[in-house]
């Protein structure tokens, strides 16, 4: 449990924070992430105390960009000249694959982390697997934190200390002039599935017909304006985590949320399968490969079966009958690019992903629904394709949240509580 009797309040000045150095670290199914805070205002007497090891990790921490083979800092993340209880500094986001964490332990224990004794709140999975590992090499005092928790927290308090910059969502525009072919009509299965119900009933008997526009592809007949959001009065939202896996969260207020889902078709899902499927290496180059593909060339739809549209209920012939569905004929199977197998893939996640989100903000009333997680990296298509689809299923009632630093929230609410010292009982 946490004591939330010392809530940090940045007015608050009076508050003893503690010590440097500052971090919050998320160790995750496969990414760790970490949040340094780089303090701008140390005082002479702090310098002489911080000490040559200290300043060596904060010259090392903030003097590059990458570290060892696979850590990298998300410079354009960085928060610059942030206030954080009374204190001003940069805050830096750090990340690198889980499986290099031993790796990661050799190289605090090169750079003589271990001569130096310092708390860090952790988070994450890998915050209870790696606990012996970490201070069996490390002179750390680890206190682990649930990783729901901190999600919930983190994005309370980037949210107030980003105020400005952290939400957005995109305003959807029809573009004026469109002869593109009809692609990637794939997640209109998400959208259709909305029809056999009576929010949607009204736009979807438009869209029984292929001619309606709601039948073609959202991303070609859409201009998606980016508009900042105030996290203010959000309350009750739900939030869709896609991380490795993912869960969704009913939030009512930062201390009273739920876990009402989850599925284990996440991130983590997307990576798998285009390794396998595409022979790509990385996350970089799998959503680099999706963004070229088109997955109707992988997808079973509704024509392929019916040969048209299933009229009854409302199923346009240039949906989604069958995710991969046509893969079992050879030929398909020949002309099907890795691009389209990318894809593919992100569409069948991206489908149930937004069903189970559609879902959840349908039977706990929300009107909006905030997704974050690290598959949104460089993921500008999916993060298009959910504003889209919620914008379609709800009748522009709903809105689709996200956030600028869609990975690093358990991080954050880790930092947070370091920084408030709240106490947390191990028996978590
Ligand atoms: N550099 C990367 N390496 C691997 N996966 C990445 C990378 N960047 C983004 N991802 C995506 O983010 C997912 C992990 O999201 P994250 O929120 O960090 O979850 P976890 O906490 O489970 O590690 C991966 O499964 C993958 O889809
Ligand atoms: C177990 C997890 C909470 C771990 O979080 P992650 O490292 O994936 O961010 C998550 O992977 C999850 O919610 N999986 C889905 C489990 C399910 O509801 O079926």
């Amino acid at each position: 449990m946490i004591n939330q009797d010392l809530e940090l309040d940045s007015n608050e000045s009076h508050l003893k924070i503690p010590d440097f150095p500052w971090f919050g670290i998320d160790i995750g199914g496969t990414l760790v992430k970490l949040v340094y805070f780089e303090p701008l205002d140390l005082t002479k007497e702090e310098e002489v105390k911080e000490g040559d090891v200290l300043r060596t990790i904060r010259n090392y921490l903030i003097g590059n960009t990458a570290y060892g083979d696979t850590g990298e800092r998300d410079v354009d993340l960085e928060i610059k000249s942030i206030q954080i209880g009374d204190r001003l500094g940069n805050l830096h986001f750090i990340r690198f694959p889980t499986n290099q964490m031993e790796n990661f332990i050799d190289l605090c224990v090169k750079r003589k982390f271990h001569e130096l004794c310092f708390q860090v709140y952790a988070t994450g999975g890998g915050a209870f697997k790696f606990e012996s590992i970490v201070t069996e090499n490390l002179n750390l005092n680890w206190s682990k934190c649930d990783e729901l928790d901190m999600l919930i927290q983190g994005v309370e308090f980037l949210n107030q200390i980003n105020k400005e910059n952290e939400c957005y969502y995109f305003k959807i525009e029809p573009k004026k002039t469109d002869k593109s072919p009809s692609n990637s009509v794939s997640f209109d299965s998400f959208l259709s599935s909305s029809c056999s119900d009576s929010l949607s009933s009204s736009v979807c008997s438009s869209s029984g017909s292929s001619n309606s526009e709601y039948t073609t592809c959202p991303l070609q007949k859409s201009n998606f304006i980016k508009q900042n959001h105030t996290f203010m009065n959000t309350y009750p939202y739900i939030l869709v985590n896609i991380g490795s896996g993912v869960s969704v969260l009913l939030v009512k207020s930062e201390k009273d949320y739920k876990r009402v889902s989850g599925t284990s078709i996440g991130g983590g899902t997307f990576l798998g399968l285009c390794c396998l499927l595409t022979g790509c290496k990385t996350y970089e180059e799998a959503i680099d490969l999706a963004t070229r593909g088109d997955s109707t060339k992988v997808d079973k739809l509704v024509r392929d079966i019916y040969g048209g549209d299933y009229s009854k209920f409302g199923l346009p012939g240039d949906i989604v009958a069958s995710s991969f569905g046509n893969m079992n004929i050879d030929e398909k199977r020949d002309e099907a690019t890795r691009e389209d197998l990318a894809r593919a893939t992100l569409q069948t996640i991206l489908n149930n992903v937004g069903l189970i989100a559609r879902d959840c903000a349908r039977n706990y009333n929300c009107e909006r629904v905030m997704f974050v997680g690290s598959f949104l990296r460089l993921n500008g298509l999916s993060k298009h394709l959910l504003a889209y689809a919620t914008d379609y299923w709800s009748k522009g009632c709903m809105k689709a949240l996200f956030l600028e630093h869609e990975g690093y929230f358990g991080a954050v609410g880790c930092l947070k509580n370091f920084i408030n010292r709240s106490v947390i009982d191990d028996s978590l």
